[in-house]
């Protein structure tokens, strides 16, 4: 049972599951966050395909991706539900308010061959929380398309630095580079790790489409602060 809200990706899924597991019900919703192009796209797909997208087009609204992962060996199983934002202003404005009701995580990416990405990441954290995401919710920088080394345009200092400034740990990696692999799931599993003793989301009727559901809770319950 495949789902994709507003796009033309063949993104994966979140699935209708028919039998009550609390274990599975147990959901953090984390956005991606960026400018267009600078692999928001390709780095969910990374991590919850573990290939990478040939050929993505422009995310239009949003696109959900979700991984279970499983931490401290296996004694906890925690589902992350990734919103892959649109980066393009016009292909995202009528949905930033969706993107930040009921948020636990946010993940700023910026490209590492683009000064310009990188100067506009204060505009993403603005935007953050001019939509109330509080100090609070954890919040990560990745600086994507490491693999370009002869166009990188951003030192790794300069990132580090500003990273620092606003306490995000910083990750600098490659979607495309099957080496980095691990490197992507580190990323997501650094969120995972610190999102576990926080409240999540609680799906209340298990019968029916998780995105139905994420969709309708976050409507109902603002964004989260715990
Ligand atoms: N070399 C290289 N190219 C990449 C990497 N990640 C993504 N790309 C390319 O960058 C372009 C944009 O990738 P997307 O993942 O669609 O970017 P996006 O941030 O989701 O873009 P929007 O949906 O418009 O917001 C595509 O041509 C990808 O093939 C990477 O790690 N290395």
């Amino acid at each position: 049972f495949h789902i994709s809200v507003f796009s033309r990706n063949d993104s994966l899924e979140l699935s209708c599951h028919h039998e009550y597991d609390p274990a599975k019900a147990r959901i953090f919703k984390i956005i991606v966050i960026g400018d267009s192009n600078v692999g928001k796209t390709c780095l969910t797909y990374r991590f919850c395909g573990g290939t990478f997208l040939k050929n993505p087009e422009a995310t239009i609204g949003v696109d959900f991706r979700e991984r279970t992962v499983e931490l401290d060996g296996e004694s906890i199983k925690v589902r992350l539900a990734i919103w892959d934002t649109a980066g393009q202003e016009r292909f995202r404005k009528s949905m930033v308010e969706h993107y930040y009701r009921s948020v636990h995580a946010v993940i700023f990416v910026y490209d590492v061959t683009s000064l310009t990405s990188f100067h506009s990441i204060p505009d993403w954290i603005e935007e953050c929380s001019r939509h109330s995401v509080g100090p609070l919710v954890p919040r990560i920088m990745v600086g994507n398309k490491c693999d370009l080394r002869d166009r990188r345009e951003v030192p790794t200092s300069a990132a580090q630095r500003f990273a620092d400034s606003y306490n995000f740990p910083l990750f600098e990696t490659s979607a495309k580079d099957p080496a980095e692999k691990e490197h992507v799931d580190a990323i997501f599993l650094t969120l995972a790790y610190r999102l576990k003793s926080h409240k999540p989301l609680r799906l209340k009727q298990p019968s029916v489409s998780n995105v139905t559901q994420l969709w309708n809770q976050s409507e109902d319950e603002g964004t989260c602060q715990c």
